[in-house]
């Protein structure tokens, strides 16, 4: 069986110099509420990943958002987060709106550089945010 598609963003406050990464804590399901992601969903059928990620981030935090790069990870540029999902991931600002926890979580978090990995990020998210960590440190940052 075909991995199932998620959309996640790495929401930074600049694209070109990153100092703060949104963190959004889960509340469902029981095995996984209480740890922290990036934001996003799984795509569904007749969107492009893009769109799936933009209406996610509407139905979740209430925010537009610009697109920055994507974070291509090591499995044909996904992230294989569970044994069931792999994970397609973009950095992104704020153009419209205060992020709230509308929807699948109960806390959001701005973490400051290069302290990113002091939440408890969901397994699959760990390898992930030591690359955003090093790559938003880097020259032109994660535009
Ligand atoms: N959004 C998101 N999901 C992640 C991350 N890391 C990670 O392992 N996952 C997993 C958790 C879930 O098993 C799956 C995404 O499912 P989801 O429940 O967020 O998707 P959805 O919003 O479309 O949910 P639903 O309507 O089907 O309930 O990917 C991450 O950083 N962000």
């Amino acid at each position: 069986m075909s991995p199932i598609l998620v959309v996640a963003a790495a929401v930074v406050d600049d694209l070109a110099a990153p100092r703060r990464l949104l963190a959004a804590r889960r509340t469902r399901p029981a095995h996984v509420a209480g740890r922290w992601e990036l934001p996003g969903g799984k795509v569904e059928p007749g969107e492009t990943p893009q769109q799936a990620l933009h209406r996610e981030l509407d139905e979740e935090l209430g925010v537009r958002v610009q697109l920055g790069t994507e974070i291509a990870g090591p499995a044909d540029g996904r992230w294989p987060i569970t044994p069931r999902h792999v994970m397609r991931v973009w950095a992104a600002v704020l153009t419209h709106g205060d992020p709230r926890p509308l929807e699948g979580h109960d806390q959001l978090r701005w973490l400051h550089h290069p302290d990113w990995h002091t939440v408890a990020w969901l397994d699959g998210d760990v390898d992930l945010v030591r690359e955003l960590t090093v790559r938003a440190a880097e020259p032109g940052g994660l535009a």
